[in-house]
């Protein structure tokens, strides 16, 4: 059950289960992304998703380097998922590292 209101500014990309979205927190004005799974998806791989990623928000998102998952609701009759807002993706944070390996840990 929602109980924050989004404004879709603009459309970030596509996944297998799909589309992404940054969004507006109207109340807080707090941009997000949001994740509104396809027509097609089966309610059972949704609500999957749904309970994995309830058991990683257990987690501190930021030790864990996990993204911070915010809410879910469901949309006229489709999986919505909130999650904080990324500038970058991996492929876009190797190539401006010019694919220079990095050490972890
Ligand atoms: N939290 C986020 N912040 C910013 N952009 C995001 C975020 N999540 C996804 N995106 C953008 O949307 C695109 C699709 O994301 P998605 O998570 O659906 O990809 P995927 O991992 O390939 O898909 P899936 O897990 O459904 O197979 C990403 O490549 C990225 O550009």
């Amino acid at each position: 059950h929602a109980t924050n209101s989004y404004y879709v500014e603009k459309l970030l990309g596509e996944g297998g289960f799909g589309v992404v979205a940054r969004c507006m927190n109207v109340d807080t004005e707090e941009v997000v992304a949001l994740k509104m799974f396809r027509e097609y998806i089966d309610k059972e791989d949704a609500e999957g998703e749904i309970e994995c990623l309830c058991k990683l928000k257990q987690l501190d998102a930021d030790t864990h380097n996990v993204v911070k998952f915010i809410e879910h609701f469901e949309y006229k009759g489709r999986f919505c998922l909130i999650f904080e807002m990324l500038d970058l993706d991996l492929f876009d944070f190797l190539e401006s590292r010019n694919w220079r390996p990095k050490a972890c840990g």
